[in-house]
C-alpha cells in the first residue's frame, strides 16, 4: 500500500504532459475483437485500467504486445509518452469475460458488443455497482436485444447470443450512455444492414471510437450527434489509431493551475474537446489560452469566482470534473451550487474535503459550497477516481501537509500523477503506507 504526501501552498508552474485518453483508449482496445487482423494503438496512457483491459482481451485469446517492449518509464513530466500496442485477436479462445475481471474495472463491458458481432456469443458478467452508483447496464443489453441478440440473466452473468449474426436494427436510447452508445456502434459495425442508434452520446471519445472502425473498414456517419447510422459491414480489417489526449486529465490540471494561482502549459491539451470546463475556470477567475502546442492555464493575480454548475452529458460540463471544479470551489468567494444529474451518489469528496476545512453543504444531488479563507491539510481517503483527484487539488492549495490513501483509484485514471505535478513545483511524493 502506498500514500501520497502533499506539502501544499506552491503555484504550480511549468509544463504537464496531457497523455492519450482514458475512456477512449479502454473502448478502441475492445474493438480489436471485432477483426481477426491486428489494431495498432498509439499514444495509449500507462494506467492500470489499460493493464486490466490487456488482461480481460488476453484471457479472451487475443495476442497484446507493447511495441518496443514496456515502454520504460519514458517521457519526462513536460513531454507526451504515451505507449503503442498492438492488439491480434487472430482467434477468439473464449467468450466468457469473467466475474474476478470484470468487477476490477466496469468498461471491461465493452466486450459485450464485439464478442457477441464477431463470434455469435458472450457471456459477460454483470459489473455490479460501485462507489459513484448503481451504474446498470440495461441500455446496453436493449441496444443489442434491437440487432437481434437473445439476452438471458444466469447466476450474475449476461448470456447474450445471436447464433445466426447480429442484424442492423434502431436503437432508441431513453437516456443518453456513452458505454451503451460505444457498444452499440462497435457491435453495429458488423451487424447485417443499417443499424440507427439515436440519442447517441456526444462524447469526444465516441467520435474516436467511429474513427477507428472507419480506419478498420466500418462505415459510420454522424459520430459526434446525436443520432449514429451504421451500415453494416461483413469484416473489419488492420488499422493504426492515436488515442485522443484526456480531456478529463487536462481538465483536472487545469483546475491544478487555478486552484494554486499557477501558470501551467497542457502540453497536447485540445480546448475544443473540453470547452464547458475552460468556461468554467475562466468563469471562475482564470485565464485559459491556446497555445502553440496545448492550453495555458494561469491565475496569477485576482480571486477565486464561485461558479454554479451542473453536470450533463457532453458538450455539457462533465460529471467526472465535478469534483475537481468542487476543490476549486472551496476556495472562492462566495458560494457556489454544483448539481450533479449523471450519478446518483458522486460527492464521496465531501466528507474528506470537509476534513481540510471546506464548507459544503449537501441536498440530494446539489452541493452548496462556500469558500473558505484557507483549506489545512490532513489525512484524507481517496474513494474513487475523481473523487481522489480532488482531494489532490486541494492539497495541493492546502497549507501544510495532506496525507492521501488509497491510491489505486488514482492509478487507474491519472498516468505518473506525482511526477507530472512536481515537475511542474508541487511538493508531493508517493511513500509506502
Ligand atoms: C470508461 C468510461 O468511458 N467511463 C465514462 C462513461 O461511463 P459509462 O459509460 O459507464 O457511463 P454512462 O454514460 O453509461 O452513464 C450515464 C448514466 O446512464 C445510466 N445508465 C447507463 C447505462 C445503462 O445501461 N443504464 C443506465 O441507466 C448510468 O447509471 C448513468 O446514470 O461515461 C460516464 C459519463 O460521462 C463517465 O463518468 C465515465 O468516466
Ligand atoms: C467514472 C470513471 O471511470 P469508469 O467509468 O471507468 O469507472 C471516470 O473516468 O471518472
Amino acid at each position: 500500500m502506498e500514500k501520497l504526501l502533499i506539502r501544499g501552498g506552491r503555484p504550480l508552474a511549468g509544463r504537464i504532459a496531457i497523455s492519450g485518453a482514458k475512456n477512449a483508449a479502454l473502448p478502441l482496445m475492445a474493438a480489436a475483437l471485432l477483426t481477426d487482423r491486428p489494431l495498432r494503438l498509439t499514444n495509449l496512457p500507462r494506467l492500470a485500467d489499460i493493464t486490466t483491459m490487456a488482461d480481460l482481451l488476453n484471457h479472451l485469446g487475443v495476442s497484446v504486445m507493447l511495441e518496443g517492449g514496456n515502454g520504460g518509464a519514458g517521457g519526462g513530466a513536460g513531454q507526451p509518452a504515451g505507449r503503442t500496442m498492438v492488439l491480434d485477436a487472430a482467434t477468439i479462445a473464449d467468450t466468457v469475460a469473467p466475474y474476478d475481471m470484470v468487477r476490477r474495472m466496469r468498461a471491461s463491458v465493452l466486450v459485450l458488443g464485439p464478442l457477441l458481432a464477431r463470434c455469435g456469443e458472450a457471456i459477460v458478467s454483470l459489473p455490479g455497482g460501485c462507489a459513484i452508483g448503481t451504474r446498470p447496464i440495461d441500455l446496453h443489453l436493449d441496444a443489442m436485444r434491437a440487432m437481434g441478440a437473445e439476452i438471458a440473466l444466469e447466476t450474475g452473468y449476461v448470456h447474450a447470443s445471436a447464433p445466426r449474426g447480429l442484424v442492423g436494427g434502431r436503437i432508441v436510447f431513453p437516456k443518453v450512455s456513452v458505454g451503451a452508445t460505444e457498444n452499440a456502434l462497435m457491435a453495429a459495425s458488423l451487424a447485417r444492414g443499417e443499424t440507427v442508434i439515436e440519442n447517441a452520446a456526444r462524447e469526444p471519445e465516441i467520435v474516436d471510437l467511429a474513427q477507428c472502425l472507419t480506419a478498420m473498414g466500418a462505415h459510420i456517419d454522424g459520430a459526434g450527434t446525436a443520432a449514429i447510422r451504421v451500415q453494416g459491414v461483413a469484416a473489419l480489417g488492420a488499422a493504426t489509431h492515436a488515442v485522443l489526449p484526456d480531456r478529463i486529465e487536462a481538465g483536472s490540471y487545469a483546475m491544478a493551475a487555478a486552484i494554486t494561482g499557477g501558470d501551467v502549459d497542457l502540453v497536447g491539451a485540445r480546448a475544443d474537446l473540453m470547452a464547458a470546463t475552460v468556461d468554467y475556470l475562466r468563469a471562475a477567475g482564470a485565464e485559459v489560452v491556446a497555445s502553440s502546442d496545448g492550453l495555458r492555464v494561469r491565475r496569477v493575480a485576482g480571486p477565486i469566482r464561485a461558479v454554479d454548475v451542473e453536470t450533463a452529458p457532453f458538450p455539457g460540463f462533465a460529471t467526472d470534473m465535478q469534483a475537481q471544479a468542487m476543490a476549486l470551489m472551496t476556495l472562492a468567494q462566495g458560494t457556489a451550487t454544483l448539481s450533479e444529474t449523471i450519478f446518483e451518489n458522486r460527492f464521496m469528496h465531501v466528507s474528506e474535503l470537509l476534513r481540510l476545512g471546506a464548507r459544503i453543504h449537501i441536498d440530494g444531488g446539489t452541493a452548496r459550497v462556500t469558500g473558505v479563507e484557507r483549506l489545512i491539510g490532513a489525512p484524507v481517503m481517496a474513494t474513487d477516481l475523481r473523487a481522489s483527484m480532488s482531494l489532490v487539488l486541494a492539497g495541493l492549495a492546502a497549507e501544510g501537509e495532506t496525507e492521501i490513501n488509497r491510491l489505486y483509484h488514482l492509478d487507474r485514471g491519472y498516468e505518473r500523477l506525482e511526477m507530472k505535478l512536481a515537475g511542474a513545483g508541487a511538493d508531493i511524493e508517493r511513500v509506502p503506507a
